[in-house]
């Protein structure tokens, strides 16, 4: 915890002059030196609301899963902090919690192929509770019960009880999803989570994402090479470009040209009035 004086109220997730990157240790003859730090996305101050779907854009390789790896614990930051202000108003240094606490406040999902070995869907989704277990407790009626309330939700009820590695990638993207929800997270951190669904699954994941941001009050960010849908359907979007991030709604960053110039290439164009891209004749 790192203030508690700020005002209650919605809660959010913060950066503060966040640096992500890579340090590369190397051994030069008996000792092991660091390598400059190669520095991906720095200066970065953003905020992302709790009820909200932040969607994190930029071009190939400029950052994005290395900002959310770091923003989720999974790789340590250069420098900066992420904070997060609860709904009573206390901040939290969300690294610096002990890792089960943050394992409950935060949940995030990859792109990796997750390797479930023989279990079933359901028995991968079960594992989003084990912040909550000790080390030899079992879960209870109210697990299974939240358990089964979310695959409803996601309409994954079916394939939860097939194997996982037997599912197609859309289904089991829907379980690791089930599985983070089932943590009852503040913070739902999701790469790319679309990349493998048909255009109407990615529609209708980008509604979902906005239904439980709002009826769960949690602050929902992912990331996306869909500019479009992420224009049409975020709440507030964070840009990646030449290593900072600029945050602001899809106008704002549409009105300082940023998208047109950020993802416009030499035969891909934008065009403002209708929010899409053509094909420069
Ligand atoms: N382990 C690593 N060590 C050093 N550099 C890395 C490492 N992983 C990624 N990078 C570099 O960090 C930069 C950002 O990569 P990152 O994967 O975060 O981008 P991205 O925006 O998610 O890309 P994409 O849209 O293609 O998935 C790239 O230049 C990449 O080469």
């Amino acid at each position: 915890m790192i203030d508690s004086t700020s005002a209650a109220g919605v809660s959010r997730l913060r950066l503060t002059g966040l640096r992500a990157g890579y340090r590369h240790p190397h051994r030069a003859g008996l000792r092991w030196r660091r390598s400059p730090d190669r520095i991906v996305v720095d200066d970065v101050d953003a905020t992302a609301r709790a009820g909200q779907v932040t969607a994190l854009l930029g071009p190939n390789g400029a950052g994005k899963s290395t900002l959310l790896r770091s923003v989720a614990g999974l790789q340590p930051l250069l420098s900066g902090s992420v904070g997060w202000r609860d709904p009573a108003g206390v901040e939290h240094d969300l690294l610096r919690m002990p890792a089960r606490e943050r394992a409950r406040r935060t949940a995030v999902v990859l792109t990796e192929r997750v390797d479930a070995g023989l279990l079933t869907g359901r028995e991968v989704v079960e594992l989003g509770r084990h912040p909550y277990l000790g080390l030899v407790s079992r879960l209870g009626a109210d697990d299974h019960r939240l358990i089964d309330g979310v695959l409803a939700d996601l309409h994954a009820t079916e394939p939860a009880g097939q194997r996982f590695a037997e599912l197609s990638d859309g289904q089991r993207q829907r379980l690791l999803l089930a599985r983070a929800l089932v943590t009852e997270p503040d913070v739902l951190i999701l790469d790319e989570p679309s990349a493998f669904l048909d255009v109407g699954a990615r529609v209708d994941l980008m509604s979902l994402l906005h239904r439980i941001a709002r009826t769960r009050m949690i602050t929902v960010l992912i990331s996306t090479h869909e500019v479009e849908l992420a224009l049409r359907m975020a709440d507030r979007l964070w840009l990646i470009h030449d290593h900072r991030l600029t945050s602001g709604t899809a106008q704002e960053l549409i009105d300082q040209g940023l998208i047109a110039d950020v993802f416009g290439t030499e035969h891909a164009v934008f065009d403002a009035s209708t929010r899409t891209f053509g094909v420069r004749d």
